[in-house]
C-alpha cells in the first residue's frame, strides 16, 4: 500500500514517516510540503539521514494519485476541509490528523475553531477514527477523521463509565495536561525554552476546540446532551498527555468493580491497558508507544470516582492511532506497525 504525508515535515507528520518506516504492508512514497518542495526533509530533519532521502513534493492531488493510494493529511486547522473533496474525488482514501472533520455540525466548528467549516456534505462521509469505540465503522471506511490528542485520553478513560450509566455525566470535570510537542514545531511565546521550563500554566480554560468533540462522544455514549467542564495545562516535558477525570458515581462501586467493567469493554483491544487497584499509570510508562493506560480511584467519602488515562500524544494521540486506522480501513490486523514497548526511561 503505497501512501502519502501532507504535512510530512510537521510533529505529526514525521512521526508518521517514523512509525511506517517499519510497518510491513504500508510504504510511504511521497513526502509533501507546501513550503519546502524540491529539498530534503532531512534539512529539517537531519535524524532522517538514511531513511528519507528523496525530495519534498509539492501538494497537488493529482500528483499524489499518481504515487499513492492513501494520504495522511497531518496539517494545520483549515487546511484538510479544502484539500480532502479534491483528494476525494481523485480516488484516494484519506486519514485526517487535523480537527476539521471531526465535528459535523458546520457551526459547532466555526465557533470552536474561528475557522470556516468544511462542506457539510464531506463532513457527513468522515468517519470519527476512534477505534475501540467506533470499530465497526472504521473497519473498511475510506475516509477516517483521527480524533484529537487530548480526546483520546479522555474519551477512553470515560467511555465505558458513562455508556454503562456508572457515573453522572452531568459531574464529569477533565483536568488535562499535555506536553508541548502537542503545540506543534512552530516556535512561540508561550512554547519557548525559558517561558516553559520549570513552568506549568494552564490554557485556554472553557474555550479549547476539543472540548465539543468530547462532548459529542460522550453525548452519544450517554443518549442525551452531555456538557463537561474541561480544563488544559501546558507541561514542560516534549510528550505525553494525562487526563484526570472526576465524576460523581451512580450506585455503589469500587475501584476493582471499575476495573472490571473497562477490562471487559476494552477485551480484545490490544492498546487499551487497564491498570490494578491502586496503580496509576505516569505518561513515561507510554512513551513512544500506541497503548492509552488507565487507573482508578474511588472515594466513598465524597462518592466520586477519579480515572487517570495517559498516552503519548504523537502516538496514541495522532500518528500511532492514524496507522491503527489505516490498519483497519484496509482490513489488515490493527497493530501492524505497531508492536513496540513503550520507551523506559
Ligand atoms: N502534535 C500533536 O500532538 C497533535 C497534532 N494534531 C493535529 O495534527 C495536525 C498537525 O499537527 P503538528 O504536526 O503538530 O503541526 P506542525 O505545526 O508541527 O506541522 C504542520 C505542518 O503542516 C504543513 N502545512 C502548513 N500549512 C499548510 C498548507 N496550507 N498546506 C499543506 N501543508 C501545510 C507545514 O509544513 P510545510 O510548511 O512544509 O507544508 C507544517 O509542518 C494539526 O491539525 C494538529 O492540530 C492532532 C493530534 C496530536
Ligand atoms: C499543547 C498544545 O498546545 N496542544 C494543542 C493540541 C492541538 C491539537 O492537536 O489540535 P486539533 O486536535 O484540534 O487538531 C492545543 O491544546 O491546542
Amino acid at each position: 500500500m503505497k501512501v502519502a504525508i501532507v504535512g510530512s515535515t510537521g510533529y505529526g507528520g514525521v512521526e508518521l514517516i517514523r512509525l511506517l518506516a517499519s510497518h510491513p504492508l504500508a510504504e510511504v512514497t511521497s513526502v509533501i510540503s507546501s513550503s519546502s518542495a524540491g529539498t530534503s526533509i532531512t534539512e529539517g530533519y537531519p535524524h532522517l539521514t538514511g531513511i528519507r532521502e528523496e525530495l519534498l513534493d509539492d501538494v497537488d492531488p493529482a500528483a499524489i494519485k499518481a504515487k499513492a493510494d492513501v494520504v495522511f493529511l497531518a496539517t494545520p486547522p483549515g487546511v484538510a476541509s479544502k484539500l480532502v473533496p479534491q483528494l476525494l474525488e481523485a480516488g484516494l482514501k484519506i486519514i485526517d490528523l487535523s480537527g476539521d472533520f471531526r465535528l459535523k455540525s458546520p457551526d459547532l466548528y466555526k465557533e470552536w475553531y474561528k475557522k470556516e467549516a468544511a462542506d457539510e456534505a464531506y463532513l457527513k462521509r468522515a468517519v470519527f477514527g476512534l477505534p475501540e469505540v467506533y470499530g465497526d465503522s472504521v473497519q473498511d471506511a475510506p475516509f477516517i477523521s483521527n480524533p484529537g490528542c487530548y480526546p483520546t485520553a479522555t474519551l477512553l478513560g470515560l467511555v465505558p463509565a458513562v455508556k454503562e450509566g456508572w457515573i453522572d455525566p452531568s459531574t464529569i470535570i477533565i483536568d488535562a495536561k499535555s506536553g508541548v510537542s502537542g503545540a506543534g514545531r512552530g516556535a512561540s511565546l508561550g512554547t519557548h525554552y525559558s517561558e516553559l521550563n520549570e513552568n506549568f500554566r494552564a490554557y485556554k480554560l472553557n474555550q479549547h476546540q476539543h472540548i465539543p468533540e468530547i462532548e459529542m462522544v460522550l453525548s452519544d455514549m450517554a443518549a442525551r446532551p452531555v456538557v463537561a467542564t474541561f480544563s488544559t495545562h501546558l507541561v514542560p516535558m516534549t510528550r505525553g498527555i494525562m487526563s484526570t477525570m472526576y465524576a460523581s458515581v451512580q450506585g455503589e462501586r469500587s475501584a476493582q468493580d471499575f476495573i472490571d467493567l473497562y477490562k471487559s469493554y476494552y477485551e480484545g483491544r490490544p492498546f487499551v491497558r487497564i491498570r490494578p487497584e491502586g496503580q496509576w499509570p505516569s505518561t513515561k510508562e507510554v512513551w513512544g508507544s500506541n497503548y492509552c493506560d488507565i487507573g482508578f480511584a474511588v472515594d466513598k467519602r465524597t462518592g466520586r470516582v477519579t480515572i487517570v488515562s495517559v498516552i503519548d500524544n504523537l502516538v496514541k494521540g495522532a500518528a500511532g492511532q492514524a496507522i491503527q486506522n489505516l490498519n483497519l480501513m484496509m482490513g489488515w490486523d490493527e497493530t501492524l506497525g505497531l508492536q513496540f514497548v513503550p520507551a523506559y526511561p
